[in-house]
C-alpha cells in the first residue's frame, strides 16, 4: 500500500479552448498519474457543479489536497473519493468543484494503476476484466447546444451494432462520418463542425435522419455489417417550461406529441438509441415512452439521470428508461460513477460511459468502459479528443485478446 504524497493542480485548454482543472498525483513509491476534468455545454440542471477552474483549484488546494497528502492510500478509490466528498462537504460539490474532484478522482486510479503496473481498466475493474468491450456510439450530426444554426436535435450517432471488434466498429463511425461529408457535398450543402466534431449543417431534422439512413447503410454494405443509428435529443435543452412544449426550428411538439414523434422515429428508422427524449423533469414521460419502444431500442437519461444513484432510483421505480449516460464529471468521483453503473446493471438498465462536448485528450473513460463491463461508450466519431478515447480502445482490444 502506497500513500498519496503530493497533488499537483493546474488549469489546462480542453477542446472548446476553455480553460479547465488538471490534476498529477504522485505516490511515495513514486507512482504517478494524471487526469484532466471535461466540461459541458448541455448541462443537466442536477449535475454536481463545475466552479470556474481556478477558484475550484484554489478551493481543492485548502479542503482537499491536506485530506489526502500523507493520510489515503492510493489504490483505495473508495477512500480516496470518500476524503474529496469529505472536504467538500456539500451534495453536490459545489465547494471544491466537481472539476476538482473529477480530475483528483481519475488522476488517483491512474496513480494506483501506476504503481501496480496495471492497466487502468483492470485496476478499475479486477484483474479477470477485460474480457468485454462497449460498442461506440459515434456523433456524426449535430446541433442543438452543441452548434449554431445546425439542427434542433442534438447528436445523431451511428451504432456500429455488427462490428465484430472494437477496432471495426471505430473505422465504420469514421466512414460513416466522412460518407455524411460526402452526401452532403453531392446536395451542395455547407457543413462546418460543431463541439463533438460532428457536422452541422443548417438542415431540418428530417434531412439529417434522411443522411443517416444513406450513410450507415452505405457503410454498412462496405464493411459488411449492421449498422444502425441513434438520437440524442437533449429534451431539456428544447424544452420550453412557460409553454410546456419542446421546440424546434420550424415547429413546436406538446409532451404527448414529442412522445408520438420519438415513437414513430423509432418504428421508421430503427432507431437502436435514444437519449433524453424529453426533459430532465418528466420521468413519466419517460416511462411511457419507454413503454411503449423499450423492447426495440434504448431510452437513455442523461440529464434525467445525471449520475446520480438517488436519480436513477426514482427511474427504476417509475419505469423511466432502459438506459443511463454516464458521465464521471456529472456526479464527481469514479466511486459514484461506478455505483451509478451498478445499480443501473442490477435493474437490467444499459450504461452508456460518456464523454463530455468539451474534452480532453484524457482516456479515463476508455478504461472505465472496460473496466465496468458497459455494452457501449459514447465518445464521439472523429477529433483528437475523441480519437484519444477510440485508439485507446483500440489499444485495450489488442493488448487484452493479444491481436
Ligand atoms: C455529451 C453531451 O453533451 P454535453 O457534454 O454538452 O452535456 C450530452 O449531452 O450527452
Ligand atoms: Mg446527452
Amino acid at each position: 500500500m502506497t500513500l498519496v504524497s503530493e497533488i499537483r493542480l493546474r488549469q489546462v485548454l480542453d477542446s472548446r479552448g476553455n480553460r479547465t482543472v488538471e490534476a498529477d498525483v504522485v505516490t511515495e513509491s513514486g507512482g504517478f498519474g494524471r487526469a484532466a476534468a471535461p466540461s459541458g455545454a448541455s448541462t443537466g440542471e442536477y449535475e454536481a457543479i463545475e466552479l470556474d477552474p481556478s477558484e475550484a483549484i484554489a478551493s481543492a488546494r485548502e479542503h482537499a489536497v491536506p485530506r489526502l497528502e500523507g493520510k489515503v492510500f492510493v489504490g483505495d478509490q473508495r477512500d480516496v473519493d470518500r476524503t474529496l466528498r469529505a472536504a467538500d462537504g456539500t451534495d453536490d460539490f459545489s465547494e471544491i468543484g466537481a472539476n476538482s474532484a473529477v480530475a483528483i478522482s481519475m488522476a488517483a486510479s491512474k496513480a494506483a494503476a501506476d504503481v501496480t503496473g496495471a492497466p487502468l481498466y483492470q485496476h478499475l475493474g479486477g484483474a479477470f476484466r477485460g474480457e468485454e468491450f462497449p460498442t461506440p456510439l459515434g456523433n456524426v450530426i449535430g446541433g442543438g447546444e452543441h452548434a449554431a444554426d445546425a439542427t434542433a436535435i442534438q447528436e445523431f450517432l451511428a451504432v456500429p451494432v455488427g462490428a465484430p471488434s472494437v477496432q471495426d466498429a471505430v473505422f465504420a463511425n469514421a466512414a460513416v462520418h466522412q460518407e455524411v461529408h460526402d452526401l452532403l457535398a453531392e446536395r451542395d450543402i455547407a457543413a462546418g463542425k460543431g463541439d463533438e466534431g460532428a457536422w452541422a449543417p443548417s438542415i431540418e431534422d428530417d434531412e439529417a435522419f434522411e443522411l443517416m439512413a444513406e450513410a450507415t447503410d452505405a457503410v454498412a454494405d462496405e464493411v459488411g455489417f449492421d449498422i444502425k443509428f441513434g438520437l440524442d435529443v437533449a429534451g431539456a435543452e428544447m424544452y420550453d417550461e412557460d409553454d410546456e412544449e419542446y421546440v424546434y426550428r420550424e415547429t413546436t411538439r406538446s409532451t404527448d406529441e414529442q412522445i408520438e414523434y420519438i415513437a414513430d422515429l423509432v418504428e421508421e428508422y430503427e432507431l437502436a438509441y435514444v437519449e433524453d427524449p424529453l426533459d430532465e423533469d418528466d420521468y413519466s414521460g419517460f416511462a411511457e415512452l419507454t413503454e411503449k419502444v423499450g423492447d426495440r431500442t434504448l431510452v437513455c437519461g442523461d440529464d434525467l439521470f445525471v449520475t446520480n444513484v438517488e436519480r436513477l432510483a426514482t427511474g427504476i421505480e417509475q419505469g423511466a428508461g432502459n438506459s443511463i449516460l454516464v458521465k464521471p464529471n456529472q456526479i464527481g468521483t469514479l466511486s459514484d460513477a461506478v455505483d451509478a453503473v451498478e445499480l443501473a446493471v442490477e435493474n437490467g438498465y444499459e450504461p452508456v460511459i460518456s464523454h463530455r462536448s468539451g474534452e480532453t485528450e484524457d482516456t479515463t473513460i476508455a478504461h472505465l468502459a472496460v473496466a465496468t463491463g458497459a455494452p457501449y461508450i459514447k465518445t464521439g466519431a472523429v477529433g483528437g479528443e475523441r480519437t484519444a478515447k477510440l485508439n485507446e480502445l483500440i489499444r485495450i482490444e489488442q493488448n487484452v485478446s493479444r491481436l
